[in-house]
């Protein structure tokens, strides 16, 4: 047997691929070539050699070569590693790839994939492959060679190139125990594998990278709500502080305070700390810090077996903010009243009578209670009275009864908790009350509201609080009501269809709106406007088409009025005059033929002193005038004399702010009109039976 010192400085390369081959011997010659006798060779002159080499460095292709021809000498398997630039490649190819990893040699081949998986890649499907080797290559996503690629298949995939692998340190070393060679001989190698190392840590640096982006993100999330938010670990450490935790509590550094205990860092707030020492759930509660009352929560952290504890607090300043803001949101959302008394067309004395009443109304916080045949514009006055409301910076809700289910009733006005019925959202949901909080709501076709939803209604309107359906907390609500029926309401009282107590809460005032067939003034005002070209305007003022709009009694008023200006529009688009004239002239025949009832209904049959009348001769009849009448009977009902001095003092006089000269000129007015009488002595105005049936008809 040898001896350490008679060892010779002989090694030998043996590997069958050539490239390899001299990849190898060029590199351990940079190394070592002054110290050894580097001898390479492929394995078929492997009989030729007439020496016995020390070491001998072999693949796994010439391993049991070697060893039979030379059995004393130490071998050393050629290792090598990949390039960070190699590896970065590899790494970015996408999950799951099919990828054929090529080299001349199998062996060499199967060799780079245990490499790879050694580096930890394996999010990627790796075959090994070599010229001439029959394997299936149809499903190939990406082939990996090494410097050759005339060793590759042809395919239509991407081909990445990860070079000739450096020699691994392992092999390095092994070369140096086998000759022992002092260890200096590792440091050149040494520099030049540090970056190998580095790649080889590739992955954890990537892992690494991927928490950290991790944890950077989960302390953007605790910010983004701008809740102030910290976590406290089992040993009362404080190990998450975010920013708003910062700015509130005044942290100059917030990485000093990392991993200090909780006790120190609150000891001037002796309120929260004894909150979070008592180690119980907290939801919401109330806390007091430096004059600032803030809501405490705490939330268990179960992760990884940690029992970390999350901590919020929110000032209830920044609560009311928000919820301005969602209220903002909500109205921008639908909850919106877009009419104004501008959008309301007509000039006719009722019409301007009707909106100076209602700019009145809109001046106070008392129900109303709109009423007139559909589409006279019930709706559009109630958004109008919102808007010149001092509500109208918060919510218009809309609610028709007409539409809405009985079953669904409840539930929409007044909200419902979660879990109060099958279907019931997470969280609950507020009711139409709870929205309009602060605005108005307009309870539409409300003679339609079934008697149970009516007597909830009447509780509302009485407690000004709901309570939500499934729920017990009583939740105050300040809204305005306003009212809309196209129904006799005390016709339904009588019938015992509407609760009496019920139609007095909403009729504190009361506004009726007359059908246009009793204000003919305004119909072809109304139609110019939604007439859209001139074309259309001359078709509308022709003699005949004119006579048959304002003779027609348009049971659907407004609303049918529009439809017969969209017809028109479309009718006036036509090139052939005559032709759109007939087509007019088929449409009114068919849709507008005159209401015969309506004909018989109208004031001068009647006998009534109706508006008409008074508006047709020019009598003007204000709310000033009604207001007075109204006052007048109240106080002939409750035995008072009816002055100037008592009248001026009744609420309808005052909410029209009428002086006593007022009351006196427009007493003479209504006595003129014969509507009152005056008596010269202390007998004071009396209503006259045209007076009386007049007022009848403001108030039902
Ligand atoms: N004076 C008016 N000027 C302009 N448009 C009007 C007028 N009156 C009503 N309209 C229009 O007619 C349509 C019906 O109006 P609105 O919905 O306010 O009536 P309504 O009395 O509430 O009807 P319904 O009782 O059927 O609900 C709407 O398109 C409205 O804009």
């Amino acid at each position: 047997m040898e001896t350490l010192e008679q060892k010779n400085k002989k090694l030998l390369i043996c590997i069958s691929d050539p490239t390899i081959l001299e990849f190898l011997t060029n590199t351990i010659q940079t190394y070592f070539e002054d110290v050894l006798d580097i001898v390479s060779i492929r394995p078929s002159k492997l009989f030729d050699l007439d020496f016995v080499p020390t070491a001998a460095i072999i693949s796994h292709r010439t391993v049991n070569l070697v060893r039979e021809r030379f059995p004393n000498t130490t071998l050393i398997l050629q290792k090598r590693d990949l390039s960070g630039q190699a590896l970065e490649k590899v790494v970015s190819l996408p999950d799951g790839s099919n990828v054929l990893i090529v080299n001349q040699h199998m062996d060499a081949a199967n060799e780079t994939i245990r490499s790879f998986i050694e580096l930890g890649i394996n999010h990627i499907n790796m075959r090994a492959y070599a010229p001439g080797n029959n394997i299936d290559t149809s499903q190939v996503d990406a082939v990996i060679y090494t410097g050759v690629p005339e060793d590759c298949p042809k395919l239509d995939c991407p081909y990445i190139d990860i070079g000739l692998r450096k020699i691994s340190l392992y092999t390095i070393i092994d070369i140096i125990r086998a000759f022992d060679l002092p260890s200096d001989f590792t440091k050149a190698y040494y520099n030049d594998s540090i970056r190998l190392f580095t790649a080889s840590c590739y992955q954890l640096q990537n892992t690494l990278e991927q928490a950290n982006t991790l944890k950077n993100n989960f302390e953007k999330i605790c910010d983004i709500n701008n809740n102030i938010t910290f976590v406290i670990n089992e040993n009362d450490e404080i190990i998450l502080f975010n920013e708003t935790a910062n700015k509130y509590f005044e942290i100059r550094d917030p990485q000093e305070i990392m991993g200090m205990d909780y006790k120190e860092v609150f000891r001037d707030q002796p309120e929260l700390l004894s909150y979070i020492a008592a180690n119980v759930p907290l939801t919401d509660t109330l806390v007091t810090i430096e004059n600032q009352k803030l809501l405490l929560s705490s939330f268990e952290m179960d992760v990884d077996k940690s029992q970390n504890k999350a901590f919020t607090l929110l000032p209830l300043s920044t609560l009311k903010k928000r919820e301005g803001m969602v209220r903002k949101k909500l109205r921008a959302t639908g909850f919106t009243a877009k009419y104004t008394f501008d959008d309301i067309l007509g000039s006719s004395t009722l019409m301007e009578r009707s909106k100076k009443l209602a700019k009145v109304y809109a001046k106070t916080e008392f129900p109303v209670l709109i009423t007139g045949e559909s589409g006279t514009g019930k709706e559009l006055f109630a958004q109008s009275i919102h808007n010149m409301s001092s509500r109208r910076e918060s919510n218009f809700v809309a609610i028709n009864f007409a539409a809405l289910p009985e079953t669904l009733a409840e539930s929409e006005l007044f909200g419902y908790m979660e879990g109060a019925f099958t279907g019931a959202l997470k969280n609950g949901k507020a009711g139409m009350f709870e929205l309009a909080h602060q605005g108005t709501i307009f309870l539409d076709e409300i003679g339609d509201a079934s008697l149970p939803v009516q007597a909830k209604l009447l509780r509302v309107l009485e407690e000004k609080e709901v309570v939500r359906v499934g729920g017990t907390d009583v939740i105050p609500v300040d809204v305005r009501i306003i009212c809309a029926t196209n129904k006799d309401l005390q016709a339904a009282i009588r019938e015992g269809t509407f609760r009496e107590d019920l139609y007095y809460r909403i009729k504190v005032l009361n506004l009726r709106l007359q059908p246009l067939r009793e204000r003919p003034e305004d119909i072809m005002e109304i139609i110019s406007h939604l007439l859209e070209s001139q074309q259309a305007k001359a078709l509308a003022n022709l003699p005949n088409i004119r006579d048959k709009l304002i003779s027609y009694t348009w049971p659907g008023n407004a609303r049918e009025l529009r439809t017969a200006a969209e017809y028109m529009n479309m009718l006036s688009s036509l090139s052939d005059r005559e032709e759109a004239l007939d087509m007019l002239n088929v449409y009114f025949e068919n849709n507008l033929q005159t209401d015969p009832l309506a004909e018989t209904e109208s004031p001068a049959q009647t006998g009534k002193p109706g508006r008409e009348e008074a508006a047709v001769k020019g009598d003007y009849i204000g709310p000033d005038l009604i207001a007075i009448l109204e006052a007048i009977f109240r106080l002939q009902n409750q035995g008072v004399t009816a002055g100037r001095n008592s009248i001026c003092k009744t609420q309808s006089a005052q909410a029209l702010q009428l002086t006593e000269s007022k009351i006196k000129s427009r007493l003479k007015k209504l006595e003129a009109m014969g509507y009152i009488t005056v008596g010269k002595t202390k007998q004071g105005a009396l209503l006259t039976d045209r007076g009386y049936q007049l007022l009848k008809q403001f108030i039902q």
